[in-house]
């Protein structure tokens, strides 16, 4: 199985660096100091699961030169999407997949609207992984699973072949028949998670402690319950409760990419995330004025810093 990894970042990188190490096909799109460290060095990723070293890898800015391919792993930042998504129109034959493991629930109708439906398949990831250095991707704690599915809930050859290719690469992966939901409850736990540990910069201890963070915390995740229940999505109505229940028991040292981004004067997702939350809401009726407040008070930060 021939795989392209759009934006070789914390996610791109970590994933098709395993993919490659499993002994798959795997060329890269990277750009800037990070490209030039690639072309140099390779693809370095330490990791807690184990160490990889690729001493030398396919790596261009230039899409067209890897065309054709089997499956696309799309993993750059929100804001650069459609932009990504036109590069990548000359890797695709008809069969070809396209997988975001992107955050936040807009993804997959830009990449539909630019490539067509019958290309994507629907993604989550659960990693936390960044770009330590150029070069080299660094990956925190033992997570580090895949999770996608056709739209249509069929498991159909290329999502088999994928599985099979992460199963053969250790990396945990789960075929899901019911994708969009799939993409949804991991909405519920991602808003509440960046929003609260952006908006307070601490880790899910300490807010998950004090008794009104933990409020906020709950409420900020019920709001984007009752938007997607306002627009079909079958969540059960005590679905903040059960996430709540569940990041009860995740490590206390616990933050969200978006955190990070924040620490590191980077642009933030959250226009994208607790901002998508807002725009939803509006549309449908449903009052989310704990996400119009993370989305407020992280207007400030969310272009980034020169530092
Ligand atoms: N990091 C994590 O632990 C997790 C992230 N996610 C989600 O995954 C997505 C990706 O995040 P993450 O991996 O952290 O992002 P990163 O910023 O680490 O990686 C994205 C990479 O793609 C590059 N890129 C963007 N556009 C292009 C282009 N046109 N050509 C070549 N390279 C390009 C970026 O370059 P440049 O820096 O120059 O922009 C960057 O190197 C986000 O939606 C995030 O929310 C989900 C779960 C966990
Ligand atoms: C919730 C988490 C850490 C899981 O991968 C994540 O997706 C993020 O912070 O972006």
């Amino acid at each position: 199985m021939r795989v392209v990894v759009m934006g070789t970042g914390g996610v791109g990188g970590y994933f098709g660096a395993r993919l490659a190490q499993g002994g798959h096909d795997v060329s890269f799109i990277a750009r800037g100091k990070h490209l030039e460290a690639l072309r140099a060095n390779g693809l370095k990723v330490e990791s807690p699961v184990g160490d990889v070293h690729l001493p030398k890898i396919d790596v261009t800015d230039d899409p067209t030169r890897l065309a054709p391919a089997d499956l696309v792993l799309f993993g750059v930042k929100l804001w650069d999407t459609e932009a990504s998504a036109e590069l990548i129109k000359p890797l695709l034959t008809e069969q070809t997949a396209v997988v975001s493991f992107q955050n936040g629930v807009v993804k997959d109708d830009i990449l539909r609207r630019v490539l067509g439906p019958e290309h994507v398949i629907g993604g989550v990831c659960y990693i936390a992984a960044t770009i330590a250095e150029p070069g080299v991707i660094r990956h925190t704690g033992t997570l580090q699973k895949l999770v996608f599915g056709e739209y249509d809930g069929t498991t159909s050859a290329r999502v088999q072949k994928f599985h099979d290719a992460c199963a053969e690469s250790n990396i945990d992966v789960e075929i899901s028949t019911g994708i969009e939901q799939t993409i949804w409850e991991k909405f519920v736990f991602l808003v509440g998670l960046s929003g609260t540990t952006s908006t307070a910069r601490t880790t899910i201890g300490p807010i998950r402690a004090n008794p009104r963070s933990r409020a906020f915390l709950h409420d900020v995740m019920a709001e984007v319950v009752e938007v997607a229940r306002a627009q079909g999505v079958a969540l059960p109505a005590d679905y903040a409760d059960d996430r709540l229940a569940f990041t009860d028991g995740v490590p206390e040292g616990m933050t969200s990419s978006m955190h990070h981004d924040l620490e590191r004067g980077n642009r933030l997702e959250v226009t994208w995330l607790s901002g998508d939350v807002v725009e939803r809401g509006k549309a449908l009726g449903v009052p989310t004025p704990c996400n119009r407040a993370i989305t407020d008070i992280l207007a400030v930060h969310s272009e980034g810093h020169d530092r």
